[in-house]
């Protein structure tokens, strides 16, 4: 039986560029390949079935990678907390192949752990099991909590010892393959400034609207729209999707930890999950790599960052994009980051929309009440959903009845309780299901993942890792 993963209808998009962008690199030869992890639902976003795929053919594909077309790896430079890295480049992954989802769009499938290349400077172009591992759940979890994320298709175990300086060494290896809309990062236009290439800077765009921006796409060539004007559209569009995305990390609780603009992504989609940290309690400083010494990347920064790195990338894009156009594009972070983060808040609180005064009141009263009693970030939300009532908008003393009456929590429930008084029976019901959706009762804290590491790491025990996934993954979870 013919390999369904060799047999998608992979297209040449970036290797329809030409060779400015990539080099052509092979992949590392491991010593054992085991399949510990494979993604039932891409496999059906791709129209696949997943009885028809076998664990076989995830090793043939994405272990022993046979191939089908050449593998690139990908050349971008990038600021480093603050710092321009020219010596950038995938340096352990490259681009497998591109294909499209049954939704239309184009994806990549991307390597991480697969082998030296040109941009590999002293290091192995290796990953660590436990590094996959992180990556897989930080993506299923941020998916399930409504997060526009990449996401991992495959991980294999290959079986290298690897020394690290943040892991027990040796530890084990392995090879990721991700599923992400684009691994063209901000540092990929960076690169092209560097070199001091504005026609690859301009067709690299051209290619960026036309396959991740399909509306602007062909409004632009229906309408007579000017390149300029395509390109400056395309910004203000990118600021949209940053702020959205910064504003749904904001309210998962989820620090990414390392936003360089070589880990962000030209489509506005998050990936590259290595230090991240869900928050425990609302800290704003609360900083999740233990190499960021200032707190740059808190959790707290983020949209300050997110900005900041959109600013940045005016200098490449300065190339096809007049300077007055972008400063009107980015004006509007603010305004777009602080209407994501009060939808996606009044979710969690379990309201589709409020008064605009009254919705601002209560996101303050909550914010507050979650600094100041520092109670844990994901058991407020999982108890909201837990422990609501219709009768809380009866009787006060009714709202998070089982918790201690302290003064930090009075006010909070009081202006929710005067917030229900407006609502009907039928908003009552709705309240219930919309809390459901939107706080998951699995939580991804770092004990977490070292409780499903461990039996990995002392007795090869992979169940309670396989447990965690499928609850991160189930909808009704
Ligand atoms: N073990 C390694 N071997 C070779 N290069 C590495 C290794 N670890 C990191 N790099 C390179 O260092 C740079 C920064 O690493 P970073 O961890 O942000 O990216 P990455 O996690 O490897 O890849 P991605 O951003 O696609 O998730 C990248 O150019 C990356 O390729
Ligand atoms: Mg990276």
């Amino acid at each position: 039986m013919s390999n369904p993963l060799l047999s998608l209808n992979y297209e040449p998009a970036i290797e329809s560029l030409g060779g400015d962008y990539f080099d052509e690199v092979p992949a590392a030869d491991f010593p054992q390949h085991i399949l510990r992890f494979r993604n039932y639902q891409l496999l059906l976003k791709l129209g696949l079935d997943p009885a028809q795929v076998t664990d076989q053919h995830f090793i043939e594909a994405f272990g022993k990678f046979h191939c089908v077309r050449p593998f690139l790896a990908l050349r971008y430079h990038g600021y480093q907390f603050n710092e321009y890295n020219p010596n950038l480049g995938d340096g352990r992954g490259f681009l497998y192949g591109q294909v499209r989802g049954t939704d239309g769009r184009l994806y990549d499938f991307g390597t991480k752990g697969s082998g030296r290349t040109p941009y590999s400077r002293h290091a192995d172009g290796r990953l660590t099991l436990k590094g996959g591992i992180r990556e897989v759940l930080a993506a299923e979890a941020l998916h399930r909590l409504g997060v526009r994320t990449s996401r991992c298709f495959s991980l294999v175990e290959t079986g290298e010892a690897l020394w690290r300086g943040d892991e027990p060494s040796p530890t084990r290896s392995s090879v990721m393959v991700r599923f992400s809309h684009s691994h063209i990062r901000f540092g990929t236009f960076e690169r092209l400034h560097y070199i001091r290439r504005p026609d690859l800077t301009k067709k690299l765009l051209d290619f960026v609207i036309e396959y991740y921006y399909p509306e602007l796409h062909l409004e632009a060539s229906n309408a007579g729209v000017s390149p300029a004007e395509k390109y400056a559209l395309f910004y203000a569009d990118l600021v949209k999707r940053v702020a959205e995305l910064v504003a749904q990390w904001m309210a998962a609780g989820f620090c990414h930890a390392v936003l360089n603009t070589d880990n962000m992504s030209i489509t506005g989609e998050s990936f590259d999950y290595g230090p991240f940290a869900f928050i425990p309690t609302y800290k704003p400083e609360f900083t999740a790599a233990y190499f960021d010494h200032y707190g740059l990347y808190c959790y707290g920064n983020q949209p300050l960052i997110c900005r900041d790195n959109l600013e940045k990338l005016q200098q490449p894009l300065a190339a096809a994009i007049p300077q007055a156009d972008m400063d009107a594009g980015l004006a509007k972070f603010g305004e777009y980051y602080n209407a994501a983060y009060r939808q996606l808040m009044l979710n969690r609180l379990g309201f589709e929309d409020l008064p605009e005064a009254e919705g601002d009141e209560l996101l303050k009263v909550t914010i507050k009440m979650l600094a100041e009693s520092q109670v844990g970030y994901h058991d407020f939300f999982f108890e909201l959903r837990r422990q609501f009532s219709g009768t809380w908008r009866d009787d006060a003393s009714q709202i998070f009845a089982e918790a201690e009456p302290t003064d930090l929590i009075a006010p909070w429930r009081q202006f929710y309780y005067h917030v229900l008084q407006s609502l009907s029976a039928d908003d009552l019901d709705k309240m219930a299901d919309r809390l459901r959706r939107h706080n998951p009762e699995q939580s991804l804290l770092r004990p977490t993942i070292e409780a499903v590491w461990e039996p990995i790491a002392i007795e090869d025990n992979w169940e309670p890792f396989y447990e965690l996934v499928k609850r991160l993954q189930d909808p009704e979870n």
